[in-house]
Parts: structure tokens; sequence; C-alpha cells
């Protein structure tokens, strides 16, 4: 892995290239780029998931409050980022008919009622069918436990989003 290109990175490279690896949380890779020099892609990740799991519960809501719904508004509306929007496209959430789209809605809607963030899974490793089933477990579970769970995920799609960077920005070496 060739860590010297991103080691060399200045602030501004860096936050362009790793900005988004959280949904729409650039101040973590701005923070991130202060730990320079990163050992590997593995030291580079732990430098992302200790900034989330440093946060007070406030900022780790905050995060989860960045994410745009699975099939949601901002999916109709086209205004999804280019990771977000290739993620859930991925998983089939694009091509929903009208009775899935309306039950996602729902299912949506009741979860951010209850814990005030919105429902956030690594869409690439789920799919179309299996996500109203996972929301409407994950509805049920008591709330501190489901803000583990959530950050749980944006560490999965980070470190999916981190796994695309490093290897398709020719950073990739043996
Ligand atoms: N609410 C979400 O889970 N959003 C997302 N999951 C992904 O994998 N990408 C997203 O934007």
């Amino acid at each position: 892995m060739d860590m010297e290109k991103v080691n060399s990175m200045d602030f501004g490279e860096f936050v362009d290239v790793f900005g988004n690896v959280v949904e729409r949380c650039p101040l973590i890779a701005a923070a991130v780029w202060s730990q320079r020099p990163f050992s590997n892609s593995e030291d580079l990740e732990k430098h992302f998931f200790a900034f989330i799991d440093a946060l007070p519960q406030s900022g780790q809501e905050g995060i989860l409050r960045c994410h745009p719904d699975l099939a949601g508004r901002e999916l109709q509306q086209g205004t999804l980022t280019a990771e977000s929007r290739r993620e859930q496209r991925g998983a089939g959430l694009m091509s929903l008919d009208a009775a899935e789209r309306l039950r996602l809605a729902e299912l949506n809607a009741q979860y951010r009622a209850r814990f005030g963030f919105p429902f956030v899974l690594a869409a690439r490793l789920s799919d179309r069918a299996a996500v109203p089933g996972e929301l409407a477990r994950r509805l049920q579970r008591p709330p501190a436990e489901e803000l583990r769970t959530a950050l749980g995920e944006v560490k999965k799609i980070g470190r999916l989003r981190l796994a695309d960077l490093l290897g398709a920005a020719g950073l990739a070496g043996p």
C-alpha cells in the first residue's frame, strides 16, 4: 500500500480525497490529517474510527444525521453524494416499486421518530429485500444499543469507501 502518497498530501488534497469517507463529515478527514504519517491503510482507518468513538453522544448522533435516508427524498431528487448513490444503487434501492418505497419511508420515519437520527446501514452489504426487515428489527432495539449498531454501520461504509479510494486512486501497492 503506497501510503507514501497519502502521507505526502497537503491538507486540501487529503480532505478532497478522504472528505466523504464518512458521509458528509469532512471534519473527520480534516482532523485525521493531523495524525499523519499513517503506517498503512489499517492505521488510517483506525484514526477515522477513533475520532468517531471519541465523540460525545451528540456528535455521534450528528454523524448519523448527516446520512441520507435509504431510498429517501434525496435519492428521488438526485441530490445524493456520488458514493451514496453508488451504494444505494448497488443495493437495488433505485428500482423499488411505489409500495416498497412507501414501506421504507414509513419505517424510516418511525425509526427517526424513536431514535432522533436516521436508520443507517451499509447498503453495499445488504440488498433491497433485506433492508425493510433489518430496519423493522432494529426499530425495536434499546436506544443505547441502536446507537452503537448504527455507528458500526457507519464504520462498515467508511471501511468500504477507504478501500475504494486506496485501491482506485493508484495508491494500492503490493
Ligand atoms: N441511511 C443510510 O444507511 N445511508 C447510506 N448507507 C450507505 O451504504 N450509503 C448511504 O448513504
